[in-house]
């Protein structure tokens, strides 16, 4: 399975070695798991770094409450199953899932570097380095979840994109379960939202509503907050005025802008202009890498393909080594340390 996948040498030891992890721990057991800590919360449930007893393993463990009828209980789980069969470097780990009365449980790969929502809070923002191997690693997650598994993501933004100190950078919280996706009222729980135009107005949407998706969460680490209503010019300018490791405290009342309301957000994603990147401060073609993106009619966007060939992506797709990665994760740790 693994050898038909196009990725390195490297790639295909990792996979191995999470195979062989995998078949160990076999059968997954409500109480062979111990929980550590917390390690985050949203996408309708709660995920908690946990222990496997029996092989000492360490996993993270998402916990979805749901109070539907068995038949509907047994057939999320059934579709859940699929993810045995998404093996990629760019998508995360499964080790299986089980319920437990009204509680559901998706156990996968401990990624330790965590999600880059919670990396964005500890640095300003993301430098377009980094951008360009985070866009490379979703594209190719995207396009393996399209070719292989014929299913879009439906949740791209910074927190279902998790990273590790060996650099690697992947995708969790797809939509793989269509029961599931209709189980977990899609409330728009916080004050953002990473939705397409086409997806907001409740017309008829697809992996273009991916790529918008994406587009919104690299202008947002780039810039280092979410990105509408645009920032102004001087926002702007404070920002790239800060330490270039962008690790200094946000000054008062950084960005402070009137933060809208979820309906006025939406309201404007479906009326305003979209979000751009300043040229004073990236590169032009990630500029129109982005501008390609949240093209707000989805004839107009771009769509995979196209950008599987774009400038941008090209210029990181064959940076096979992930140390720049790993050694910009690990700075960010030392930071924390
Ligand atoms: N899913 C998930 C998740 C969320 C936050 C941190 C994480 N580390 N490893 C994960 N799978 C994970």
């Amino acid at each position: 399975e693994f050898k038909q996948l196009d990725c390195t040498d490297k790639q295909k030891d990792r996979m191995e070695e999470f195979f062989n992890s995998k078949r160990a721990v076999g059968e997954l057991k409500q109480d062979d798991l111990v929980n550590i800590c917390e390690l985050g919360q949203g996408n309708g449930g709660v995920v908690w770094k946990v222990r496997h007893k029996p092989t000492n393993k360490i996993m993270a463990r998402k916990l979805i409450y749901l109070e539907v009828k068995p038949a509907l209980k047994n057939q999320i789980i059934r579709e859940l199953k699929v993810l045995h069969q998404c093996n990629s470097p760019y998508i995360v780990g499964f080790y299986g899932t089980f319920a437990v009365e009204a509680q559901i449980s998706i156990c996968m790969e401990y990624m330790d570097g965590g999600s880059l929502d919670l990396i964005l809070k500890k640095f300003m923002r993301i430098p377009e380095n980094i951008l360009g191997r985070i866009t490379v690693a979703v594209l190719r997650g995207l396009s393996y979840l399209r070719e292989r598994h014929r299913i879009m993501h439906r949740d791209v933004k910074p927190s279902n994109i998790l990273v590790n100190q060996q650099g690697e950078i992947k995708l969790c919280d797809f939509g793989v379960s269509a029961q599931l996706v209709d189980s977990t009222v899609q409330t728009f729980i916080g004050t953002r939202s990473y939705m397409s135009p086409e997806r907001l107005e409740g017309a008829h949407y697809g992996v273009m509503s991916d790529i918008w998706s994406l587009g919104l969460s690299l202008v947002e680490m780039a810039v280092g907050r979410y990105p509408i209503p645009p920032p102004a010019t001087k926002d702007i300018d404070d920002l790239f005025h800060e330490d270039p490791h962008g690790n200094r405290p946000r000054p008062e009342g950084y960005g402070c802008y009137k933060s809208l309301a979820i309906f006025e957000l939406m309201e404007w994603i479906i009326n305003e202009d979209p979000p751009s990147l300043p040229r004073t401060h990236f590169s032009p073609d990630f500029c129109d890498f982005i501008d390609r993106c949240l093209k707000k009619s989805t004839s107009e966007r771009a769509d995979l393909n196209t950008l599987l060939n774009h400038p941008f992506y090209k210029r990181y797709e064959n940076e096979s080594d992930s140390q720049d990665v790993a050694n910009w994760i690990k700075q960010v740790f030392r930071v924390d340390s």
